[in-house]
């Protein structure tokens, strides 16, 4: 059995204003929605959080798979706009230029390992992340990249602290180049530090990526 059913009036928080009366109706299990309710927020908040986070990973999923249609409207420039993962993660792309790139991330209970420590992963992915975008910001149009390799030594544990993530191109030549990143933490402190391997794609080789 489906209790109880609650109709949400979209607040103005959200975007929408005092005059619109749009409504969604939305229809839970109790323990759900049990569970939905805290101290902090409402079950109407969760639940505008949890669409909003939702429309903008689609939104990001939507851009990108629409980045190589031809159609100059939809083009998507992959340096310009947070991809699918760092949606998925919560990570920001804050700058991509001339072989560098910065990432930022605000680590949350979700993203700890079986310990509560900031899983290692992450730490990978946000530094892959920020070095692919270093690296792709060196390619012409025409060319496309991957990662063959990856380096990390994990330098301090993390609990929640902000993170920022470094990235520089160190050295490349016509097909390979070697990238380098810092994952700080708010005092600036070094919390890993990794190295990878790029490969620049072209031709049939870069097709599909
Ligand atoms: C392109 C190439 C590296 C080589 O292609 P081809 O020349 O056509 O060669 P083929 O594939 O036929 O392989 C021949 C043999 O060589 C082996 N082998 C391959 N690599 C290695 C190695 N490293 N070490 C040692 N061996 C290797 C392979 O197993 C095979 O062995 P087999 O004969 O079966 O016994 C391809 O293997 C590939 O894509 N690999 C996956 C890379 C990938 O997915 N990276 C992660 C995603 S990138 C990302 O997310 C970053 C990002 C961040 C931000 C923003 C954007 C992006």
């Amino acid at each position: 059995m489906h209790e109880p059913i609650f109709t949400w009036y979209l607040p103005q928080q959200y975007g929408v204003n005092d005059t619109d009366t749009r409504s969604v109706e939305v229809e839970l299990p109790t323990d759900v929605y049990r569970q939905l309710a805290d101290d902090d927020k409402t079950v109407a908040d969760t639940i505008a959080s949890l669409a909003t986070d939702r429309v903008q990973l689609q939104r990001s999923i939507n851009a990108y798979s629409n980045r190589d249609d031809g159609d100059a409207e939809t083009d998507t420039n992959p340096l310009e706009t947070n991809p699918p993962i760092a949606e998925l993660l919560g990570f920001q792309l804050e700058s991509v230029d001339d072989g560098e790139a910065v990432v930022t991330f605000e680590p949350g209970p979700e993203h700890a390992n079986p310990m509560g420590t900031l899983h290692g992963g992450v730490l990978c992915d946000i530094g892959d992340l920020a070095m692919g975008a270093a690296y792709a910001s060196t390619l012409a149009d025409d060319e496309s990249f991957t990662t063959l390799e990856l380096d990390v030594k994990f330098r301090r544990p993390v609990w929640e602290e902000p993170l920022t993530a470094t990235a520089q191109v160190m050295d490349a030549g016509r097909t390979v180049g070697l990238v380098t990143c810092d994952i700080t933490g708010p005092e600036e402190e070094l919390v890993a530090h990794l190295q990878s391997t790029c490969l620049t794609l072209r031709g049939d080789s870069a097709e599909g990526r």
